[in-house]
């Protein structure tokens, strides 16, 4: 008896014990969780004084909902050293440029040659090719983004121990096409590029590099190696540059890359805008844009122009008041531009794309348009006395997905289709969903929310139709050609470039866009 009772007891005590525990172990956690410093608040806000540019905060208002990797991001600290090994032909301008922006917009020191744009290429890159006046006291720079050839011990003597080493990597046929093209290379081998199929390979193989450093497996010759290497010291070769860098982007994944990018150097999203704005032709001429100026309104189109087939990239700055929007633009040799300045005085900005791709050929068209207080821009780009229809597209991540949204705003009945990333409560969406492989593009519409409270909003417009040529009623019946819907093939056009067509507008003179 006694001994049951004292085990009850025991067993009481030992309930009471448990109870405890557990909740002083409850206790603590919630204590954690309420007074643990938030992503926010460990945030590291690096400004600059030239910038006027908030850095990562910036990054996470700006866009409203981050993903957790960016607020993850937001935590660690920001990286401002850092080696782009520049490799020919692979969308590298690109990066560079935003590079080269991220670094000035900080104040930060870059490796650069006395003259041209090269720090090495053929040769190995060596630590003394940097000008002695140009290498900062101690030594180290904080970006290398220029054309080089990488030679690791070599790069690693003029970068700080912390660099991150990026590099850009693409299709490797593709980039022997554009190379091709660019340095008129028929012109040294005395064959175009179609005549390919018919050489053996020996015959190919035994091009010289021209000018000593373009030619085959390029991106290997770049990264420091030999152009020819047996499988296994490929395979080596790969292992090693996997361990040598940080982060490689993908040119055919460019927008995935560059959200990559902006995790790993925490850039707000306007570091990684990027406007391409040049027209190639056989002769590959540079740069095509048209600036128009009528009393009120001032449009930008930048039209990139590939031959035969078309591709556009639209992209849209939206906010009110306060915008400043020059192009960062390269072409071969020189550097237009080195500013991509996107300001807005509420945090309120929208940027569009409506982007489309083919394996091989991008293009790239913005416009800019502005009246008194409203500024749209616009892929798609259609105006009648007071109404401009502005398209967009964002494509994201992993599925492929591409949006569009409508947005319409003002008295002025400017009505754009974009991505809106703001407005607390009005924001119709469209989505431009666009599937890899047969890049099919196909418009659905979301609304949100479901109530329809816009007037104007793109369902009212699709209902009733009385916007006439609205997105849907053109996708509906195909009258336009160019519309967002049409299957994206080799003789597909944006509708910037209907628009231009439209407008008879010469396509040689594109960017004239009445
Ligand atoms: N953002 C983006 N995404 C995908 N592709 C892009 C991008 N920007 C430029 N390009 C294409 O990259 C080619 C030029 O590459 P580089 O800038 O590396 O050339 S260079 O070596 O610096 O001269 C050149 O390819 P080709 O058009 O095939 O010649 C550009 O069209």
């Amino acid at each position: 008896m006694y001994v049951s009772v004292c085990v009850s007891e025991c067993s009481v005590y030992t309930r009471h014990l448990k109870t405890c525990v557990w909740g002083g172990v409850a206790v603590t956690l919630v204590t954690l969780l309420l007074y643990a410093p938030t992503p926010a608040t460990l945030s590291y806000t690096p400004t600059h004084p030239l910038s006027g540019d908030s850095g990562a905060g910036e990054m996470a208002e700006g866009e409203g909902g981050e993903t957790p990797l960016a607020l993850l991001a937001l935590t660690c600290t920001p990286t401002t050293h850092l080696l782009f090994l520049k490799t020919h032909k692979c969308a590298s301008t690109t990066v560079q440029n935003i590079l080269f922006r991220f670094g000035y917009s900080r104040n930060l020191t870059f490796a650069l040659p006395d003259a041209g744009n090269y720090l090495g290429n053929p040769s190995f890159f060596q630590a003394k090719m940097l000008p002695r006046r140009l290498v900062p006291i101690g030594g180290k720079v904080d970006i290398f983004a220029v054309h080089s050839r990488l030679n690791f011990l070599e790069h690693a003597r003029v970068l700080h121990g912390d660099a991150k080493w990026l590099t850009v990597v693409r299709e490797p046929a593709a980039l022997y096409e554009s190379l091709y093209n660019f340095y008129n290379m028929h012109n040294t081998y005395g064959f175009g590029l179609d005549k390919f199929g018919k050489k053996s390979m020996r015959e190919l193989a035994s091009l010289p590099r021209f000018g000593s450093k373009l030619g085959r497996n390029q991106m290997l010759f770049d990264l420091g190696y030999s152009e020819n290497l047996t499988v296994s010291d490929l395979r080596r070769a790969m292992d090693d540059l996997d361990h040598t860098f940080n982060q490689v982007l993908i040119a055919e994944k460019m927008d995935e890359s560059l959200i990559l990018l902006r995790h790993l150097l925490f850039l707000h999203f306007k570091h990684t805008a990027w406007l391409c704005a040049y027209k190639k032709t056989h002769k590959h001429t540079a740069c095509l844009s048209a600036y128009k100026k009528t009393h009120k309104h001032t449009a930008w189109l930048c039209a990139y122009k590939k031959t035969h087939k078309h591709t556009a990239w639209l992209c849209l700055q939206d906010h009110a008041q306060t915008h400043c929007l020059s192009l960062c633009l390269q072409d071969h040799a020189q550097t237009h531009c080195l500013a991509l300045c996107l300001q807005d005085n509420a945090q309120t900005h929208a940027w569009l794309c409506a982007y489309k791709t083919t394996h091989k050929h991008t293009a790239c068209l913005c416009a800019y348009k502005t009246t008194h207080k409203h500024t749209a821009c616009l892929c798609a780009y259609k105006t009648t006395h007071k109404h401009t229809a502005c398209l967009s597209a964002y494509k994201t991540t992993h599925k492929h997905t591409a949006w569009l949204s409508a947005y319409k705003t003002t008295h002025k009945h400017t009505a754009c289709l974009s991505a809106y990333t703001t407005t607390h409560k009005h924001t119709a969406w469209l989505s431009a969903y666009k599937t890899t492989h047969k890049h099919t593009a196909c418009l659905s519409v979301l609304t949100r929310p479901r109530t329809n409270t816009l007037p104007g909003s793109l369902l009212t417009r699709q209902r009733t139709n009385t916007l006439p040529g609205s997105l849907l009623t053109r996708q509906r019946t195909n009258t336009l050609p160019g519309s967002l819907c049409l299957q994206d093939n080799a003789q597909t056009h944006c509708l910037s470039l209907l628009t231009r067509q439209r407008t008879n507008t010469n396509m040689q003179e594109p960017g004239l866009l009445t």
